[in-house]
């Protein structure tokens, strides 16, 4: 895993936009694995800027995101759906038809499920996937515990991932219980991987990814088996990073 350890979070997105639209000029047709949270808004202030300033051009890119709360309309402006309008699709030149996020309000979500993984393997997997990762080591939605050999399924949210999710929401009891979300199975079909992490309350996290052995335990540690994985950490968020071995 390749590691670059920026100032802050600014430099991390500055980074991370970079690689993205290296990976697009490159390949004009990339598909692109897209994540939501609070992690990745930066990434997409500069892309957007890529696109509106220094021309980068998404028109033939297809977009294919990780995951969706279960029960919120497309609509809905807490669903990822409407955040991923907000943020990113509504300001570059993508075509709307070329993006891609599970229906958490499919009839049978099963089905829906099924029909995602078929859909990736159609259009094909990203070329280049960007991830977060949660405060509990999950990539996706996939929280401790998920086996690594999972495609999309249904996932039971922890309370945890839903209490540092309420931010986005009024009420903790607004926060759905559940979601659809592409299998660590599915993401290690990515070509290449971004990982992007910033602030301390992601350094318990990153200090477990890069020191502990992989285990269900911790979904991110899944991404060590992968190989062609950039981390792009701040300095807070790699702040814990080998403290384990100078206090033995
Ligand atoms: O970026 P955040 O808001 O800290 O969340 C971490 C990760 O968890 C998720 O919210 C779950 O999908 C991702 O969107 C995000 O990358």
């Amino acid at each position: 895993m390749k590691v670059i350890i920026t100032h802050n979070n600014q430099e991390l997105s500055e980074k991370a936009c970079e690689l993205i639209e290296q990976q697009v000029k490159e390949k004009p047709d990339s598909v692109l694995g897209l994540a939501t949270g609070g992690s990745p808004l930066g990434t997409y202030n500069e892309m957007i800027k890529g696109c509106n300033h220094r021309s980068v051009d998404y028109e033939h890119v297809k977009a294919l995101n990780l995951d969706e709360y279960i029960g919120l309309d497309k609509n809905d402006p807490q669903s990822y759906h409407f955040f991923m309008r907000k943020h990113l699709f509504d300001h570059i030149n993508i075509n709307p038809d070329h993006t891609y996020i599970p229906n958490g309000k499919a009839k049978d979500l099963q089905e829906e499920c099924e029909q995602y993984e078929q859909f990736i393997e159609d259009i094909g997997p990203p070329d280049l996937q960007l991830l977060g990762i949660g405060q509990n080591g999950h990539i996706g939605f996939n929280e401790p515990g998920t086996p690594f050999d999972r495609e999309t399924h249904i996932i039971q949210l922890e309370e945890s991932t839903r209490q540092a999710n309420a931010r986005f929401f009024e009420s903790i009891d607004d926060v759905p219980k559940q979601a659809i979300t592409m299998g660590i199975q599915s993401i290690l079909k990515s070509k290449k991987i971004v990982v992007i992490a910033s602030g301390e309350r992601k350094a318990d996290a990153i200090q477990r990814l890069l020191e502990e052995e992989p285990s269900e335990n911790l979904p991110a540690s899944a991404l060590r088996n992968h190989k062609n994985v950039t981390l792009i950490v701040d300095e807070e968020a790699y702040q814990k990073v080998g403290q384990g071995e100078e206090t033995q």
